[in-house]
């Protein structure tokens, strides 16, 4: 470390983290970076990038499969660990070191704490931001009191494992449960799915149904409904057995908590400046605390919970990182968030997958909207049919008959990842629909959903 202080001080060098000093520093300001554990953060190591690399050839296999006239595509387990340990850079963050470097910003290794305003410790040393501190702690694995003493998976062991387990229970039913399901069932595991309610209970039901009937098809055993009352482990490796509110019993060689996540604040020095240890940071349209008087402490990322996903920190990270270099230079920024609370872009890669953004027809109406909510079999389009044989797939588009602009769209369906940031301009640009009706989507490919969908609707 150069200096004893710094412009700015970020706290964790996710990809929040890290894009949130970078653009303070191209704002001109100088910064520093603490990071505990691997440069990258959770995204590059444990979630995003090594779970997607475990399921892209389990979707290539279940595309090439839904072509008559394609056989023999199948999934190389062991090719698909070594491709995936490639994409999660073996657990080194050398690379993204160099990035940091690159970028001019400082690195500091360790546990950071807040030691009051503008004040950061760090082992044995106080580093004091003359603009901004950023907290970008990101989050971890709930684990619920049930599965406490079982030494279950979390999202780290379900994106790292070496090996696929025989058997593999997985409680919780939403975007990790879902994915870890379809990938580790693609790579040889016997895989239970237990959910309290129904997959996916984010996004329109539609989707949630479509994504459990694929897991079933794909010999997932998908339990709804059900909550698992007790757990134990026989012996140090023996089997997990447990036992559910329905009466029956799951056996597992390994059990997955996907629960839901923490914010990890409970150990970052919150109570210094007079927040609770442990809570969610509530930010405004820059990233500034609400609760803190002075205007020196952000917070991006997961751990302001307003979307905890990689592109909307890093979206955040710029607001925040541009907001803190133009007030330092007197002025108020005018570029504020208006995306992490209704505009949010998601993509579920299960086969078939999910993608969605912004509002469900109730959030909409919960605004206070006059909804119209338009519904599409996405089989019926002519590149559907050519993409897939027998195209399973829904959309649902949500209308603002007020304004006359689309809110929300939710797709289910094989290859609809793709197609989902069309949407996100439309509701974004809030583009009316009589021009989007000028927007011609080239034939045949799927996306002449659009058009079918500007059809139902009454253009
Ligand atoms: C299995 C899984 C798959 C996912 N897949 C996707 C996906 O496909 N697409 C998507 O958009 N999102 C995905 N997500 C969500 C995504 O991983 C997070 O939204 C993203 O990592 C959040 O970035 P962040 O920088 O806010 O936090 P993190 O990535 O968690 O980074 C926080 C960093 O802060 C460090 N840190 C924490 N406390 C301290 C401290 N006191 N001092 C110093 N350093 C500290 C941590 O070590 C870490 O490096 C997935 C999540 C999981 C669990
Ligand atoms: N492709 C992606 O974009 C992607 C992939 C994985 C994760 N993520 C993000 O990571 C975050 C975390 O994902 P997640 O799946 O851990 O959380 P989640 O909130 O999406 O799902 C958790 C599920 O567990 C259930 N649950 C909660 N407590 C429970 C309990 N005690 N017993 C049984 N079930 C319980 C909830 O009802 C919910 O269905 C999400 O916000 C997600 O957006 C994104």
């Amino acid at each position: 470390m150069a200096s004893d202080s710094y412009d700015v001080i970020v706290i964790g060098a996710g990809p929040t983290g890290e894009n949130a000093a970078e653009r303070a520093v191209r704002g001109g300001l100088s910064a520093l970076i603490v990071e505990s554990e691997l440069v990258g953060g959770e995204c590059s190591y444990w979630a995003c990038m090594p779970s997607k690399a475990l399921l892209r050839p389990a979707g290539v296999v279940a595309e090439a499969s839904a072509v008559h006239g394609v056989t023999g595509a199948r999934l190389e387990p062991a090719e698909v660990l070594k491709r995936r340990d490639s994409f999660a850079h073996d657990w080194k963050d050398d690379g993204q070191v160099k990035w940091l470097d690159g970028a001019g910003i400082e690195l500091l290794r360790g546990h950071g704490r807040l030691a009051g305003e503008r004040r950061v410790s760090v082992g044995g040393a106080t580093i004091t931001a003359r603009h901004a501190v950023v907290v970008a702690t990101g989050t971890g694995a709930i684990v619920p009191p049930a599965l406490r003493d079982v030494r279950p998976w979390t999202s780290r062991e379900a994106t790292s494992a070496k090996t696929a387990p025989g058997r593999l229970a997985i409680v919780g039913g939403g975007v990790v449960g879902a994915e870890m399901a379809a990938a580790w069932s693609a790579l040889g595991s016997r895989v239970t799915l237990i959910s309290r309610g129904g997959l996916l209970d984010r996004v329109p039901e539609f989707a949630g149904e479509l994504v459990t009937a694929g897991l079933r098809d794909a010999g997932v055993d998908v339990r709804t409904g059900a909550n698992v009352t007790a757990a134990a482990r026989a012996g140090d490796g023996g089997p997990v057995m447990l036992t559910l509110d329905d009466g029956t019993m799951v056996e597992a060689d390994e059990v997955l908590s996907a629960v839901g996540r923490y914010p990890k604040t409970g150990d970052i020095g919150l109570a210094t400046v007079g927040l609770e240890d442990g809570s969610w940071l509530e930010v405004d349209d820059t990233m500034r605390v609400t609760a803190v008087p002075g205007g020196w402490l952000y917070a991006a990322g997961d751990v302001n919970h307003l979307a905890l996903l990689t592109h909307m920190g890093k979206y955040q990270a710029r607001i925040c990182g541009d907001a803190i270099a133009e007030r330092a230079a007197g002025r108020e920024p005018p570029v504020r968030d208006i995306a992490s609370r209704t505009r949010v872009p998601q993509v579920v890669f299960t086969m078939p997958e999910v993608a969605a953004v912004g509002l469900t027809a109730a959030q909409a109406e919960a605004a206070g909207m006059r909804v119209r909510v338009v519904e599409y079999e996405i089989g019926n389009v002519a590149g559907a049919s050519l993409f897939a044989d027998d195209y399973r797939g829904h959309a649902q588009l949500i209308v603002d008959e007020d304004r006359q602009v689309i809110v929300g769209l939710t797709l289910a369906g094989p290859g609809v990842g793709e197609m989902i940031h069309a949407a996100t301009i439309a509701v974004v640009g809030e583009v009316p629909l009589s021009r989007l009706w000028h927007a011609v989507p080239s034939y045949p490919t799927m996306s002449e959903l659009w058009l079918r969908l500007l059809e139902t609707y009454g253009l």
